[in-house]
């Protein structure tokens, strides 16, 4: 039986009723707190979500929680709740394993593999309440971070310290939620990616275990300590359990920033740079690939004047000294590949307008045609093997006619090739980025340098590891996460 206060009609209660049903024989009693908040009480179990600690659910919120910035599209989480403290994620977990209920933490929602998209009946765990910043060690450069701080959140809150952490998504993301999906972005050539910035986590498992990946206090640079656990829940996408909170590496702000953008009349020119670059060990900062149709795309969404032809975006840190010789030779490398002259940011402003645009390149993408699909893929291969896998993806683009570019953090051997797709090209679209990450695969590199498995490349993972190491990878997720509650149907099918 439902029983509603009249507060609460007009709200859309119907993406409960997969979890009313779950619950079969229970009784309901929802009621309203207050407009904004309304609070669902379910007997027998989940009448401890209640209060005005956890749950709001409407249609429009679930809706919300159903889907990340991919394309990916299932179903809605059967309801949404917010827990407000360790304790709580934790009290949450083992009323779902009590209960048998599927769990997704839900972190920011920019992930683009589909992470958050519920594909049965599942709470979705808003772990944005959790939003301290603690533990702050300016003479080790560390410090904690819970699910809701964001990447841009942290830094700001260290302008004055001297230190910043440089993991930088376009996106800004939360820093648990990046742990979780392996993130990196345009400063990993020089500062490494989440997997090189974690010195430990806190964790809660399926059954509300609540422990630290390093053992709790741990913050050391280097451990020989027992099997690294941090490491594996880098990128385990909600499979193995919550990141309650993320220690982090921080870094010194550089004493001098310089950027500067690079045109080259082909791609294959733009390529052989960036690999000449890291093959004479110049400790670049940022060597960022964009081509001629994502140049087009910056120019008209951040209202820049870059010639439409293949670029290099670039950026040296360091003393007076050490960028001035990091600029020569790469000035050098590029000159001898056809490069322009450098076009160089002037001041802070322009500075923040290149790498800002940057970073919207992907809503740039999006702009092209307005309520139109776009499609990532984002495969990784080593250096040396960079050019021959953009030139086989821009070939393969090129045969598809389908509108699309290439743009990518060169440095890491990792770039993106977006399409933007109407309804009926779906089939062609999945043949091409199919034919992408098994030509990385086969190149030595790999289907996914950031973004993660999610829904739509778990056959690519069995491709790319191996059907033994597959089985081992399921063996340990089966040990955090016996009764497979967590985020079911990502990463592995
Ligand atoms: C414009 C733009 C540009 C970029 C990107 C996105 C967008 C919109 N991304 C992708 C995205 O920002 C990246 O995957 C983030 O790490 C996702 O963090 P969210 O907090 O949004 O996770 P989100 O909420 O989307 O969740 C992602 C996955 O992690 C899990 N998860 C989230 N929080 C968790 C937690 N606390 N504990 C356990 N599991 C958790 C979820 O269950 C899901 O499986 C990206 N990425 C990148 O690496 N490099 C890039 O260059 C970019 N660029
Ligand atoms: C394609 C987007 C999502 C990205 O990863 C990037 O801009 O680097
Ligand atoms: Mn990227």
């Amino acid at each position: 039986m439902l029983l509603f206060t009249t507060k609460i009609v007009g709200w859309k209660f119907q993406s409960l009723k997969p979890l009313l049903s779950y619950y079969k024989n229970t009784y309901c009693l929802a009621r309203a707190l207050s407009v904004n908040v309304n609070v669902v009480e379910v007997e027998n179990g989940l009448a401890s979500i209640v209060g005005s600690k956890y749950v709001a659910t409407s249609h429009a919120i679930c809706e919300q929680h159903s889907h990340d910035e991919s394309y990916h599209r299932h179903l809605l989480p059967s309801i949404v709740v917010w827990p407000q403290s360790v304790g709580e994620v934790s009290e949450v977990a083992k009323l779902c394993t009590a209960h048998k209920m599927p769990m997704i933490p839900f972190g920011t929602g920019t992930g683009m593999e589909g992470g958050v998209a519920p594909m049965g009946p599942s709470v979705s765990i808003n772990l944005t309440k959790l939003n301290e910043i603690t533990d702050l060690h300016l003479d080790d450069f560390d410090v904690k971070a819970q699910p809701g701080v964001t990447r841009k959140q942290l830094n700001y809150d260290l302008r004055s310290t001297g230190l910043w952490f440089p993991v930088d998504p376009g996106s800004d993301a939360s820093l648990c939620g990046m742990a979780a999906t392996g993130a990196s972005g345009t400063n990993a050539v020089r500062y490494g990616t989440m997997k090189q910035n974690v010195l430990n986590l806190q964790v809660v498992l399926a059954d509300g275990t609540i422990l630290h990946t390093a053992g709790e206090k741990r913050r050391c640079k280097k451990s020989s300590a027992g099997y690294n656990l941090t490491e594996l829940f880098i990128g385990s996408e909600g499979t193995l359990g919550f990141i309650t909170s993320a220690t982090l590496r921080l870094h010194g702000q550089p004493e001098m920033t310089k950027s500067a953008v690079c045109s080259f009349p082909t791609i294959m020119d733009a390529v052989n740079t960036a690999m000449q670059i890291l093959q004479c060990s110049i400790p670049i900062a940022r060597i960022e690939l964009l081509d001629e149709t994502s140049i087009k795309a910056v120019n008209n969404y951040s209202h820049l004047t870059h010639p439409e032809m293949p670029h290099l975006f670039l950026e040296f840190h360091g003393s007076a000294a050490s960028t001035g010789e990091q600029v020569d030779q790469t000035a050098e490398i590029a000159g001898l590949n056809s490069g322009s002259e450098f076009k160089w940011a002037e001041t802070q402003e322009e500075h923040n307008h290149l790498w800002q645009a940057r970073h919207d390149l992907w809503y740039a993408v999006k702009a092209f045609k307005p309520g139109s699909t776009a499609i990532s893929t984002d495969a990784c291969v080593p250096v040396s093997a960079l050019a021959e896998a953009i030139s086989h993806s821009a070939a393969l683009l090129d045969e598809s006619g389908l509108i699309g570019g290439i743009l990518g953090h060169v440095g890491d051997g990792n770039y993106h090739c977006f399409v933007i797709v109407e309804d009926d090209q779906a089939k062609l679209v999945e043949s091409l980025t199919k034919a992408i990450g098994k030509k990385a695969i086969e190149l030595g590199g790999t289907c996914t340098g950031e973004h993660g498995i999610g829904i739509g490349k778990r056959p690519l993972l069995k491709e790319e590891v191996g059907e033994k190491t597959l089985k081992l990878m399921k063996a340990i997720k089966c040990s955090f996460d016996p009764l497979g509650l967590m985020n079911p149907g990502k990463v592995f099918s």
